[in-house]
């Protein structure tokens, strides 16, 4: 079962607009809305490569409950804290001239109380055990520190689960601290862990990633965007390049590319296929509107094209 944990959910308003310019008025074609936040999305496709799944976090106000009414529609299960403040929504305008390129306007979130931090713990912990992974990704509201996925990665190893991570900055350092079974940092994420700017080559990214397995956490996804990944943990290094799709919305393709990862840790699909299903999926995410997941089918035409390579070990 995997156990998703979105702590600043939202509604993703995603705007079609053509040759989008800042300070000029555009003209909408196309408004989509979904229930968002990094780890709803993943829950999402989950749900769509056939898993099994629980979404939860913080929802409040009408937002709050849309979402939970967009997610019952879904058949996905969720169960949520219920906070006072209203949840957020973020804007995602698409530049439909140029290809996926997406505009992002994300709200801080509301305020979350420790009382509503000590009601979702208690929501966690329900479903921890060794067969539950726990999936903790996106930011946190102002209110929130930044220890927290760390803390809760701490406890629910405790009880024997698997937690995988995908933050970026304090969050992300605290959270390595802690010693999650995987990540999935992006490039600028990987590399501002480390105190470096974006411009490395690959194999700088490939020592950065086994400088983090060295530090005991079993499996680091590097996500690269349209270049693809790099998979590594202490047995093997596999190398993908991007796959080729038409993409709509770039927005959420690194959620699904942990949504497939948690996937194939739940199905026990060997690391390799479990690479090239997370690619299939996060490329098949770019093809759909908004932050919609991928269809099944998509993904299994999908990885069929991709290829894997086997990095040594130096
Ligand atoms: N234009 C694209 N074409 C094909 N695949 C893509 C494209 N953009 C992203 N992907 C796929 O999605 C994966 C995740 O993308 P990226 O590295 O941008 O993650 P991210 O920064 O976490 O994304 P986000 O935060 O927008 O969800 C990539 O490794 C790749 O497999
Ligand atoms: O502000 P955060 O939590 O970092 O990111 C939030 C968000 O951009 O992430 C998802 C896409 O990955 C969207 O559904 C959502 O709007």
């Amino acid at each position: 079962m995997i156990i998703t944990v979105t702590m600043n959910p939202a509604i993703d308003k995603t705007l079609d607009v053509e040759n989008f310019t800042g300070g000029a008025i555009h003209r909408v074609t196309k408004v989509i809305q979904d229930a968002g936040g990094k780890g709803i999305n993943v829950s999402k496709t989950v749900h769509a490569l056939g898993g099994e799944t629980i979404a939860t976090g913080f929802l409040g106000g009408s937002s709050g409950r849309m979402i939970e009414n967009a997610l019952d529609d879904m058949e996905i299960r969720h169960q949520f804290v219920h906070i006072d403040g209203e949840t957020r929504t973020n804007v995602k305008v698409v530049d439909v001239t140029k290809k996926g390129f997406v505009t992002e306007f994300n709200e801080p979130g509301p305020t979350v109380t420790l009382r509503d931090i000590d009601e979702l713990s208690r929501t966690l912990e329900t479903y921890a055990g060794l067969s539950s992974i726990y999936v903790f990704s996106g930011s946190v509201p102002a209110s929130i520190d930044k220890e927290i996925y760390g803390y809760f990665t701490r406890k629910l190893k405790k009880r024997q689960a698997t937690v995988l991570v995908d933050a970026s900055g304090e969050l992300l350092t605290e959270a390595i601290k802690a010693r999650p079974y995987l990540i999935k940092p992006n490039v600028y994420e990987l590399t501002r862990y480390f105190g470096l700017t974006e411009d490395v080559n690959e194999e700088t990214l490939i020592d950065l990633g086994r400088e983090l397995i060295n530090k005991g956490i079993h499996t680091v996804a590097i996500s690269r965007g349209q270049k693809g990944a790099l998979f590594l943990n202490h047995e093997s290094i596999y190398k993908t390049d991007g796959i080729q799709v038409q993409a709509h919305s770039t927005v959420g393709s690194g959620d699904a590319m942990l949504a497939a990862l948690a996937y194939g840790l739940d199905c026990d699909i060997p690391f390799g296929e479990c690479a090239k299903l997370s690619i299939a999926t996060s490329a098949g995410a770019c093809t759909t509107l908004g932050t919609k997941p991928p269809a099944k089918e998509l993904v299994e035409e999908l990885v069929k094209e991709v290829r894997l390579t086997m990095v040594p070990f130096a």
